[in-house]
């Protein structure tokens, strides 16, 4: 009997995709959220990631046997929210902000079935080496930070600028895998199969 549930990916990130592959996972369906990512006013960084990961999973349209799964990746420098940069201009000033200074990353999960909620949030510290012009300039021309919240991705070149995290790696790539696991698990997706 087959009655595993469909994972519909809340995400059109293609790293929460790559992630998910990473525990054997594939999603019966990928379905982008579409809402507004603006802060509020005064908003706190671990506050929104919470809410936008929330408000992913709430938008994505499904059945009510079908497990959604969003997620959101904030940079937060102190009380500052560093968000997708959109443009090379704005990515050069997130990577000087974030230079030389310890940062965190916050990525928050949201698993939906029908109308049950089941939420986590993984805090990372993330220390940036001081960066030279040299090494600022080479790393906008790979354009690798587009689309990266803080405009870098520890799993790319900027890996080069990072010597130290005290948290979850896969977290700040997009995803934290222990997390998503034990997610998954209270939503009734089984990731194990049974020894024979
Ligand atoms: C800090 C960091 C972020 N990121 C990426 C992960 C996320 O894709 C992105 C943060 O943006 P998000 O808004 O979390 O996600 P997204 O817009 O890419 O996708 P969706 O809303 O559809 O789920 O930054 C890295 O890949 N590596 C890193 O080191």
């Amino acid at each position: 009997m087959n009655d595993k549930p469909r994972l519909v990916l809340g995400s059109g990130s293609p790293r929460r995709l790559e992630l998910l592959a990473q525990l054997g996972v594939t999603p019966d369906d990928i379905r982008p959220p579409d809402i507004n990512e603006d802060p509020a006013k005064g908003e706190q960084p671990r506050p929104y990631c919470v809410r936008l990961a929330r408000e992913k999973a709430m938008a994505i349209g499904a059945d009510d046997d079908e497990i959604v799964l969003s997620a959101d990746t904030t940079v937060a420098l102190g009380r500052r929210i560093l968000g997708k940069p959109a443009d090379a201009g704005e990515a050069a000033a997130f990577l000087s902000l974030l230079s030389g200074r310890r940062h965190r990353v916050i990525t928050a999960l949201a698993v939906r079935r029908g109308d049950q909620l089941w939420e986590r949030d993984v805090v990372t510290q993330v220390k940036m080496k001081a960066l030279s012009n040299e090494e600022l300039n080479a790393y906008l021309a790979t354009n690798d930070w587009q689309g990266k919240a803080g405009g870098y991705a520890i799993q790319g070149p900027a890996g080069a600028f990072i010597p130290w995290i005290n948290g979850s790696f896969t977290a700040v790539v997009g995803l934290p895998l222990a997390e998503t696991a034990n997610l998954l698990g209270a939503a009734g997706y089984p990731l194990y199969k049974p020894a024979p």
